[in-house]
Order: C-alpha cells, then sequence, then structure tokens
C-alpha cells in the first residue's frame, strides 16, 4: 500500500513539475538537473511499474479464483482419469532433471477429468511395444510406477511420476526418450496398502533408491491432512549422496513438521564429513525409528536385497509373503509391516 500512496503522490505531482519547467522556461537557459533528468526517467518507470504490478495482482487473483472453482469441482465430482479396466494414453507435458539417472516425468490429466484417481497408497502399470517377438507378436513391455500428486495442492491438471535409468531396461529407456507431446500408455490403480488417517500412531518408512515414491505419496497424504496426527519416520538408504532423491523436499519437511516427521539418510559411500547414518539400514536405526509393536506400521520398498535384509522379501505370486529379516528378529509380525 505504501508503494501505492507513493505511486499516486508522485504522479499526482506531474504537472507541478512541468508547470516549474515552463516557469523556468523565460529565465537564461537553465540546464536541467540532475534530478529533474532522473525524475523524467523515474516518475514514467515507476508509473509503469506500478501499473504491471496491478494488472499482475489482477491476473493473480482471476488465476486464484479460477483455481479455487476447480479444486471446489475436483472435490465435489472428482472424475478419475485412470481407467483399471484398459490402458489409456496420457500425454507427456514436461520432464526435469531430479538428478543424474532420475528425472520427473509430468504427464497432464485428459481434459474433463479431475484427478488421476490414485488411492494412498497404490501404483499403475504403463506398457509399450518393445520390438517383435520371436515368434513375430509384439513384444509387450509393462511395469509398475508410483505417480505422484500432493493432495494438498487440489487440481493441477497434471501428475508425476519419478523415473530411474536403467541403462539396459527398456522400459525406463523407453520413458526417458518421450518428447512433450508424446503419449505413455498407463492402466490402474493396483491398490497397495489403504492409508487411513490416524490409524497408527506412528508409520516407519524404510526406503531405498526409487523405492522412495510410494513413501511420497504417504508422507504427502499425512501432511495434506491437518487433522492427521501420524507421526512419519523416513530411513532413506542410497548409495551415494547425489543419489539421494528430493534431499531438498524432505530436509524442508522434517524442518517445517519437526514435531511430526524425522527423516534419515543412510548412505553406503557416504562422503567425508557426512554426518548422516552410514552403510546400510540396521538393527540400531530400525530400534531407534521404528514404533512399538502394535502402535503403528513398517512400509518398507526397495531392491529386492534390501527387502530380504530387512523384512523377507515378497511370495513368488507378489503377495506379501511372511516376516523375515532384522524386523522379525526385533518381534515385528505380518500385521506390524507392509511390504510395496
Ligand atoms: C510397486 C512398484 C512401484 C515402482 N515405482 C517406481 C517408480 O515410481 N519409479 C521408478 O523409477 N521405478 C519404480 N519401480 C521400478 C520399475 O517398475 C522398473 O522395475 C524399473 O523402472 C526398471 O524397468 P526397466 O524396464 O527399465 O528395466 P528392467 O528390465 O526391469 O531392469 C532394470 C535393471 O535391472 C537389471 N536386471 C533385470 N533383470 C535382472 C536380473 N534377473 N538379474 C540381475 N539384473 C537384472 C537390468 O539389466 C537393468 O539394469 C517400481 C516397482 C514396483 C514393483
Amino acid at each position: 500500500m505504501l508503494f501505492f500512496r507513493n505511486v499516486v503522490r508522485t504522479v499526482a505531482a506531474g504537472p507541478a513539475f512541468a508547470a516549474r519547467r515552463l516557469a523556468t522556461d523565460a529565465a537564461p537557459k537553465p540546464r536541467p538537473s540532475t534530478a529533474s533528468q532522473l525524475l523524467t526517467v523515474i516518475v514514467p518507470g515507476i508509473v509503469a511499474g506500478g501499473a504491471y504490478y496491478m494488472y499482475t495482482q489482477n491476473q493473480a487473483s482471476s488465476a486464484l479464483k479460477i483455481k479455487e472453482k476447480l479444486d471446489k469441482a475436483a472435490r465435489e465430482n472428482p472424475v478419475p482419469a485412470l481407467d483399471g479396466s484398459k490402458f489409456l494414453p496420457f500425454a507427456l507435458k514436461e520432464v526435469q532433471d531430479v538428478n543424474h539417472n532420475t528425472k520427473r516425468f509430468r504427464f497432464a490429466l485428459p481434459s474433463g477429468t479431475t484427478e488421476l484417481g490414485l488411492p494412498t497408497a497404490s501404483c499403475v502399470v504403463t506398457k509399450f511395444v518393445n520390438g517383435a517377438k520371436p515368434d513375430g507378436k509384439p513384444n509387450a513391455v509393462i511395469r509398475p510406477y508410483t505417480p505422484v500428486e500432493d493432495p494438498a495442492d487440489g487440481y493441477t491438471g497434471y501428475f508425476d511420476m519419478i523415473i530411474k535409468k536403467y541403462p539396459n531396461g527398456p522400459m525406463s529407456t523407453h520413458i526417458w526418450s518421450l518428447q512433450p507431446g508424446d503419449t505413455l500408455d498407463i492402466k490402474g490403480p493396483i491398490q497397495k496398502h489403504p492409508y487411513k488417517a490416524n490409524e497408527f500412531e506412528k508409520i516407519t518408512l524404510l526406503a531405498g533408491g526409487t523405492g522412495i515414491t510410494p513413501m511420497i505419496q504417504l508422507i504427502q497424504r499425512v501432511l495434506s491432512n491437518p487433522e492427521d496426527k501420524t507421526k512419519v519416520s523416513l530411513v532413506f538408504a542410497n548409495i551415494a549422496e547425489e543419489d539421494i532423491l528430493m534431499k531438498d523436499y524432505f530436509d524442508s519437511i522434517a524442518k517445517k513438521h519437526a514435531s511430526q516427521v524425522e527423516v534419515r539418510y543412510v548412505l553406503e559411500k557416504p562422503p567425508i564429513g557426512w554426518r548422516g547414518d552410514k552403510g546400510y539400514i540396521n538393527e540400531q536405526i530400525i530400534k531407534e525409528t521404528a514404533p512399538a509393536q502394535g502402535k503403528g506400521k513398517v512400509f518398507c520398498c526397495g531392491p529386492n536385497q534390501m527387502l530380504e535384509a530387512l523384512c523377507g522379501g515378497k511370495a513368488k505370486d507378489f503377495s506379501q509373503g511372511p516376516i523375515g529379516g532384522t524386523l522379525k528378529k526385533l518381534g515385528y509380525t505380518e500385521k506390524d509391516v507392509y511390504k510395496f
């Protein structure tokens, strides 16, 4: 407001400056002072700046109103984009680097839909045809991924997938080759663990590498609901510091929600001076972060060797399988643990 008042005053003072200049015209030609020279530049600058400020304020407020309407419509009459019975093409909007081997792929929600339609926690499957099999039939490659959309953002018109590239991996290489405007066939959702606010006092998330993606879904679900008082401990294991995905995001939520969220990083090859945990997620770290038995749930997601060591692998049919590893040793049972 002060800025506006000054702009108004300066504009109102304009004719007075002009009058003074005319009055001095009659006298022997004085050199225009540096101040008046500056004013001829500054005043229009301030006026233009003020007008631009008001224009952008108006634009921002009408964009906010449109967003509020879309949020309301999405809340009251959600139209999911996903179809569990068939693959649908989703157009890639943009791609952002996350780190040296991982990118964030932003896909547009088709018009007429208000959300992806992904209950927490769940994943989707993607499909593409990678040439032909020896028998001449199409070689369809299908892989699961965990889309990320923060419920706190309301309607955005997009959803993200965070994808690590494996040099010899057909699906990750295919997705990395997509350009904005290209489409990817996606089907889902495949419901994993249905999350309920305040079902547990505490949840502990043991993640390795891109196994972090379902944990992001869970964390965003908890933090988007002010009524949800569930405490969250995230233990995120990686090889080196540059492999830690979205570290800034996790650091910021740990700071902002210090009484609710704890984040620990574990590095197999820590840099000199690393102050986090070193090696693998171990018994001591689990003792310090996991909920007391019966008071919470431990979610695990990461490479198979990590699952084997921490909680026992999943069964051959991808069901949960028996509990094993460190969590079993510490007395946790099937009902205390969920393997993604
Ligand atoms: C529920 C779920 C959710 C997931 N969500 C995500 C996600 O959000 N983001 C993400 O990046 N990934 C995610 N993944 C992993 C993803 O599904 C793919 O496995 C991954 O992208 C690799 O696929 P690909 O086709 O590129 O490579 P793949 O063919 O699957 O191979 C990956 C790598 O493993 C090697 N490899 C393959 N088979 C073997 C073998 N038998 N022995 C030794 N090495 C082998 C390959 O050479 C390659 O380097 C998720 C997995 C699951 C189960």
